[in-house]
């Protein structure tokens, strides 16, 4: 049973326990443009009282330098290596672990975070934000030629999907069967102002139905984000809370990594998906409304 925080005294336990505390973004910091109210002071507070702070998103959207872009406008001074996102996860895992020979490219369903991250990585690729690709003129095998040296499809959130992008991928993952088929991410929905939205998993989830198998998944819950922060930070998973907004997501990361969890009800997950009458297995260690309720913990 998770334990519903609500005190100050709840908040102070919470913050002396942990040294390392790794934050979610859609709907823990922000919902999209939006600010959750006193998400900031938070990040202030615990870096005031010398705890570590990481970010962990699975929005592929954006490079860890547009996050940290991102963050400048709110005011938080942020390290480019205190962010990572699932965009940065994929470049790394297909240069460091799939190890795709550097005369091979990658075809990109996405948007402008990934096609950095794995320009970063010296990643070559194709497709993404490609002005050729990005029309809405019916697609035609006539006009397409297979590029032999595609050796790995990347598909994360891309707001301008089209049918070209799906049957140019299809096309990859079916004529070259060593051809790897990567998602950044597979939230299926994701928390933006005003509302929710559709996600990453909602746009690769077409191209696996058609093709006939899933993609790796390289974002949380996948372990590849945990590896990824290893490589770059020291920490103690026994003093390393996770707090995200997703159960199948951040709680799950969060638990598969024997790290603590803290659920905030800003985003994805309801409240009745704890509480019942049929509640998830994915069962937090702690849930508060929002991350801003750690307000009540003082600077001292
Ligand atoms: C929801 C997710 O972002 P996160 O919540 O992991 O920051 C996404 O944008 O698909
Ligand atoms: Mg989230």
């Amino acid at each position: 049973m998770a334990a519903r925080l609500s005190s100050a005294q709840d908040y102070e336990s919470l913050v002396d326990q942990y040294d390392t505390w790794m934050f979610d973004c859609d709907g823990v910091l922000w919902q999209g443009s939006n600010p959750v109210d006193g998400a900031m002071d938070v990040l202030q507070i615990l870096r005031h009282r010398g705890k570590r702070v990481i970010f962990v998103t699975n929005n592929a959207s954006q490079s860890r330098k547009s996050y940290k872009k991102k963050f400048d406008k709110l005011g938080l001074e942020v390290h480019v290596d205190e962010i990572y996102g699932s965009a940065y996860a994929s470049a790394v895992y297909i240069s460091t672990v799939m190890k795709l020979p550097k005369d091979k490219k990658v075809f990109v369903i996405g948007m402008s975070g990934i096609e950095e991250e794995l320009t970063e990585e010296g990643v070559s690729y194709i497709g993404g934000t490609d002005p050729a690709d990005n029309t809405l003129e019916p697609f035609s095998l006539s006009n397409f030629t297979l590029d032999t040296s595609v050796g790995a499809v990347l598909c994360g959130l891309d707001t301008s999907i089209n049918y070209t992008k799906l049957s140019k991928a299809y096309q990859y993952l079916t004529r070259n069967p060593v051809c790897e088929f990567l998602a950044t991410n597979t939230d299926s929905t994701y928390p933006a102002a005003g509302g929710t939205l559709i996600g990453a998993g909602s746009i690769s989830a077409p191209l696996a139905f058609a093709v006939g198998k899933e993609p790796l998944c390289i974002g949380k819950p996948a372990k590849t984000m945990l590896d990824c922060i290893q490589a770059k930070v020291h920490f103690d998973p026994k003093k390393t809370i996770m707090v995200g907004d997703r159960l199948n997501t951040d709680i799950l990361f969060g638990q598969q990594g024997g790290l603590a969890t803290l659920l905030v009800l800003t985003g994805i997950t309801k409240e009745i998906e704890i509480t019942g009458p049929s509640p998830s297995p994915i069962v937090p260690d702690y849930v508060t409304a929002s991350i801003g309720d750690l307000r009540a913990v003082g600077k001292q």
